[in-house]
């Protein structure tokens, strides 16, 4: 069956961070309001032939220590941000940002999130400099605008995500 297309066998695990009311528990599941996270919450989601197993932390300051703890266990970080809290929260994303990349080896989809309560269109090259200070271009990490709550660009994110996976492979 040469045009037969099989669902990638293994699941890339992925997890999801991002301070508290960002929008994380919504990428993963818009059709229902979440109370903030408290515990760790695994899901499965099925995009195109690819399989991602998710684990969805809590973003509140108090909860933060234990993402230390599931970033090793996977293979691909989406990072959401509030762009409507951007500036404000801008020291404590730094600060998150920063550890993760000095210690994650895998690709990171940084998602500027709640793109849909904005008026203006923003550039995405003047928010990737606020949040990185050094210049070299890492092809690891890829920013987007995205809108869990409506579903706006959180396909591009996964397929991004799966052909970095995929590149990984060869
Ligand atoms: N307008 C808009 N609101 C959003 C979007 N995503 C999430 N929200 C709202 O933002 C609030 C927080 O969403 P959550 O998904 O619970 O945020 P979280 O990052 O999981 O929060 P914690 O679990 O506390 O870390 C809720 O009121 C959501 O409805 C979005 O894309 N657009
Ligand atoms: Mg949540």
């Amino acid at each position: 069956l040469p045009f037969f297309n099989p669902p990638s066998s293994t699941p890339l695990k992925t997890v999801l961070l991002g301070l508290q009311n960002s929008g994380k528990s919504t990428f993963l599941s818009p059709q229902t309001l979440h109370p903030p996270t408290l515990r760790p919450s695994t899901s499965t989601l099925q995009i195109g032939r690819r399989t991602f197993t998710t684990i969805d932390l809590g973003g509140q300051k108090n909860l933060r220590h234990i993402w230390k703890d599931y970033t090793p266990k996977s293979s691909i970080i989406i990072f959401i941000i509030d762009i409507t809290t951007y500036s404000t929260s801008l020291p404590s994303l730094k600060n998150e940002f920063t550890q993760i990349t000095n210690t994650f080896e895998g690709p990171i989809a940084v998602c500027y999130n709640k793109i849909d309560l904005m008026t203006s269109s923003p550039s995405i090259e003047e928010y990737k400099k606020m949040l990185i200070d050094d210049e070299e271009d890492d092809e690891d990490i890829k920013f987007f605008f995205t809108s869990g709550l409506k579903g706006e660009g959180v396909k591009d994110v996964f397929e991004w995500l799966g052909e970095k996976c995929d590149e990984g492979l060869e």
